[in-house]
């Protein structure tokens, strides 16, 4: 089937060109509105977007086919990810591709303010020659605060270094061994706002970084400091901006990002020590030349191979090993259908066991494909992505155990599952490294191959059963493709997992509850 993109933001050409080379269908239209894009987002598998396009839960539901949005860039605030991953879409950014280029312009507004360039320029060029009028201030041997000190902040902290300047950070999720590694002294907040004589905004926007610098706390900034904001708007409390800046409280701010964009009128333009800047903290050739060719590989990885890179709501599995992952995916989700199909929604809680070669591999996939299936036997929009935040939000407790040693089988994933009814244990391997097979059902050894359309059947072992079984079927026009039987001991309970052609009608179920001996009978599809 044909794999369909939608580039939905301005993107570097070379995007497209790559989703081109790997046979991925792409159509580019940026500037789309909202209700445009809901018209046609439901024709593409991915979705690739910059800050512009809002991924909400509207546009979510009208995306019927998507699987997954790529963000080229970092922020992915305007995504809903709540959203995608309870409809098990996989979002992604390029987390480190324009860090650079956001640092130097946060660099670039520093300097900017410390000169008021933007201002002595307008001046000049309107021939006014007003030497007297711009006096600036220099920043070797001042201090910088950084509020957040990941990547950007880093990169900002080795730039503000090798100017001389001494940077304090307030981030409470930096390491003590960090700061030093990077040449900061970790400070709270507080401490920041009354050191700093320059401020830069580095944190992603959140429930708690949200108005970080509101009117209270740049009341406690050292009177004087200069603030650049190259993260997000929202941020910075505005209208307490301008009244400081009014104040001289705050002697220059340069904002890059807006609490509502594009920013068009708002109370800050026109202010004395004000710059502003379009959201243009990425805007580099480099950097968007970085994010355009990783968002495409990533996004063609994850449609064409199955291979997870650097997304947000689900753990990685690199382009290298999702194909030696794919057999036991299809095995692990199958042992998921058996026991959803024979247990239903009866399941308090699931431990996904992987022995010998499995557990050399990422489980976290594994585990997500048995909860894909089984939970897709009740649910229609089950899978591996929102299958681990489904059974979180049904409170159901999922275990992973790992065994390094081999036991019977090279290679082994188990599910046991607990129901109000007790435990019920199956397990599957690979023949030759590839064929998924079940082995153990129930604490009966089987041996089947779990595909297409099945009947389980649990009934007393006596002789002559098969046959009777065999007749039912036949008068009942279904062809047997193959016959797998085990049991727990002679004349004991016996099992037997049989393949046939076609669906399994209800009365032909009936029929075969009807058989002596027999205690269960349960139609199942892979
Ligand atoms: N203006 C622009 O065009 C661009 C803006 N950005 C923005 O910059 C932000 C930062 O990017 P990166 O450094 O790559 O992200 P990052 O995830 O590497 O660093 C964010 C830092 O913020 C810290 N943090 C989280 N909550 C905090 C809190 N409550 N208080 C203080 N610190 C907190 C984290 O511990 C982390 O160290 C992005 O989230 C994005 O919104 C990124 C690229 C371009
Ligand atoms: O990467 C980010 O977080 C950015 O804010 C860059 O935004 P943009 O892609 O330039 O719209």
């Amino acid at each position: 089937m044909t794999v369909r993109v939608l580039i939905s933001d301005k993107m570097d050409p070379r995007a497209a060109a790559i989703f081109r080379e790997r046979g991925v269908e792409v159509d580019e239209m940026d500037g789309q509105t909202p209700e445009q894009l809901k018209a046609i987002v439901g024709k593409y598998d991915g979705l690739a977007i910059r800050s512009s396009t809002k991924v909400t839960k509207d546009l979510l539901d009208a995306a019927t086919r998507l699987k997954v949005v790529g963000r080229a860039g970092i922020g992915v605030d305007n995504v809903d990810i709540p959203a995608a991953t309870a409809r098990g879409v996989v979002v992604m950014n390029t987390p480190f591709g324009n860090s650079i280029t956001t640092a130097e312009h946060a660099i670039a507004l520093m300097f900017a303010l410390a000169r008021q360039l933007p201002e002595a320029d307008a001046s000049t060029q309107a021939g006014k020659w007003e030497k007297n009028r711009f006096m600036g201030v220099e920043v070797t041997g001042k201090t910088l605060g950084l509020i957040g000190a990941g990547n950007i902040g880093s990169i900002v902290a080795s730039r503000a270094l090798g100017l001389k300047m001494k940077v304090v950070a307030y981030d409470p999720f930096l390491t003590p061994e960090r700061a030093i590694e990077i040449g900061i002294e970790k400070v709270e907040l507080e401490e920041l706002l009354k050191r700093a004589d320059f401020i830069t905004l580095h944190t992603p926007l959140t429930d708690q970084t949200r108005g970080i610098l509101s009117r209270g706390a740049l009341a406690k900034t050292k009177p004087g400091v200069r603030i650049v904001n190259c993260a997000r708007g929202g941020l910075i409390d505005e209208a307490a901006l301008k009244d400081a800046l009014d104040s001289g409280q705050v002697a220059g701010a340069a904002l890059d990002v807006f609490e509502t964009e594009p920013a068009k009128d708002s109370p800050l333009f026109g202010t004395p020590n004000f710059i502003s800047t379009p959201h243009l903290g990425a805007s580099t050739n480099e950097a968007q030349v970085n994010v355009a060719i990783q968002v495409a590989e990533q996004m063609s990885d994850y449609l064409l191979l199955g291979g997870v890179t650097n997304a947000i709501n689900m753990p990685s599995l690199s382009a290298e090993e999702a194909p030696r992952l794919r057999p036991y995916m299809t095995l692990a989700e199958n042992l998921g259908k058996l026991v959803g199909q024979i247990v239903g929604e009866d399941v308090r809680s699931v431990a996904v066991e992987v022995e010998g070669a499995a557990a050399q591999l990422n489980q976290k996939p594994i585990t997500g494909a048995v909860l894909a299936g089984l939970m897709g036997t009740y649910s229609q929009t089950v899978n591996m992505v929102n299958a681990p935040f489904l059974a979180k939000e049904r409170g159901l407790d999922v275990r992973e155990v790992r065994h390094d040693r081999e036991g019977d089988y090279h290679t082994l994933v188990a599910v046991e599952v607990v129901t109000s009814k007790g435990t019920r244990r199956v397990a599957g391997t690979l023949f030759g490294n590839r064929a998924p097979r079940l082995v153990e059902m129930f604490g009966v050894e089987v041996e089947a191959e779990l595909a297409g359309s099945m009947i389980y059947i649990v009934n007393t072992d006596t002789p002559g059963f098969i046959g009777k079984l065999g007749t039912a079927l036949g008068q009942a026009g279904i062809n047997i493709a193959t016959f797998n039987l085990g049991r727990r001991a002679a004349g004991g309970e016996a099992v037997a997992l049989v393949a046939v052609d076609g669906d399994v009608p209800q009365t032909v179920v009936k029929t075969l509850c009807g058989l002596e001996g027999v205690r269960e009978v349960v139609p199942l599809r892979f």
